[in-house]
């Protein structure tokens, strides 16, 4: 059976699939979100050292090291900083680097936190300098120092702070101070998820939006949504609407791949972009060695966006490789793309 879903209807004014930030698509995220250790999958070595983590500060009566989460936008850092509060019985603040914008703001949250309690720090690569100062000695000894008054009749004072663990989440572990960084117990990095694990994740979340679907419907998203639980969540929701509209609600692997050929999703999960940054490299740079911030204005895309979101797939795929001089496409993306790769080598001379 084929389905023809090219007429797209009430479809196309969508937004993006892929992206660095939140869209409409995940105003419901938090129904998806699993709560607990147990629930949430793959991730298994972060995952089991977490446990152990956990449990040991439970029989000791302490609050967690502090834990520093890093990985590509939608692996489920935000998603694991509540399990870890729900898992540990306390209570967490969640704000960002880029809301805190002098020591006061931070000195507040700090202060008010109770014993044991979670301050989770989104985006914490973005902190200003001068509330990161504040962060050193509150992570080292849970205290503060505040300066009263002015000029030289001014006092610091130490203030004792409740013992509690800072979480902090970054897309770009790299941009951390090292005094900062060196703070953290505990550094988990979070890894691209396999198409079986998010074939997992698919059903789950199917389950909980109570939308029949096949597994080989759910191995289809899987594979198309670029190792990423967000996307896969998000193609959940458009492969359903699809289903519902055309094709009687259940989904098939038929109607999953109609409905994402729809989008300009193909088979592997690139999108244009993906494409337009591949077929960039080959057509104006001969392959590449080509810089980030060149590319990124030759296909008039952000240069972060394409090193955190579009990169990290690409690289996982074996399409695109970095050097020290830039970005290169690989042999395998010439075929992808079903091009001949240069000087005669690959797929041209296999096939005799
Ligand atoms: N291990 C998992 N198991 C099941 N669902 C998951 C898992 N990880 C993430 N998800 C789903 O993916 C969605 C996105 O995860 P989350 O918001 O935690 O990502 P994030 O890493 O914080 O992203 P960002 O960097 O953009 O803040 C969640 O709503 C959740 O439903
Ligand atoms: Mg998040």
């Amino acid at each position: 059976m084929s389905i023809d879903f090219s007429d797209t209807g009430g479809f196309e004014t969508e937004e993006p699939l892929v992206t660095t930030s939140l869209t409409r698509d995940d105003e419901n995220e938090g129904s998806l979100r699993p709560k607990t250790l147990k629930e949430y999958i793959g991730q298994k070595k972060a995952k089991g050292n977490l446990e152990v983590f956990i449990q040991a500060a439970k029989m000791r009566g302490e609050p967690l090291d502090h834990v520093l989460l890093h990985g590509p936008p939608g692996l489920g850092k935000t998603t694991l900083s509540n399990i870890i509060a729900n898992e540990m019985g306390v209570n967490i603040r969640i704000t960002s680097g880029p809301a805190i914008e002098k020591p006061g703001d931070l000195a507040a949250l700090l202060t008010n936190l109770s014993e044991n309690d979670i301050l989770f720090v989104d985006e914490i690569h973005r902190l200003n300098r001068s509330v990161e100062e504040i962060l050193y000695p509150a992570m080292e000894d849970y205290a503060i120092d505040i300066i009263i008054g002015k000029g030289p009749s001014a006092n610091s004072i130490r203030l004792d702070l409740p013992k509690f663990t800072l979480i902090g989440a970054t897309t770009r572990a790299g941009q951390l101070s090292a005094p900062l960084r060196d703070r953290f117990g505990v550094t988990l990095r979070l890894e691209l998820y396999t198409p079986e694990e998010l074939a997992l994740i698919v059903k789950r979340s199917a389950g909980i939006l109570e939308v029949p679907i096949e597994d080989e419907g759910a191995m289809e998203i899987a594979r198309r949504s670029r190792g990423t639980p967000r996307i896969a969540n998000r193609m959940l929701r458009r492969v359903r609407d699809f289903a519902q509209v055309k094709a009687g609600g259940v989904i098939t692997r038929t109607v999953a791949d109609a409905a994402l050929t729809a989008l300009e999703v193909d088979h592997l999960g690139l999108d244009s972009v993906d494409r337009r940054m591949l077929l960039s490299i080959i057509e104006h740079y001969g392959g590449g060695p080509v810089g980030l911030e060149t590319l990124a204005a030759t296909i008039n895309e952000e240069a972060v966006t394409l090193e955190d979101v579009y990169e990290p797939y690409l690289m996982q795929m074996g399409f695109l490789t970095r050097t020290p001089r830039g970005r290169c496409v690989t042999q395998r993306a010439y075929q992808h793309l079903g091009l001949s790769v240069p000087g005669g080598t690959g797929l041209d001379q296999l096939r005799f």
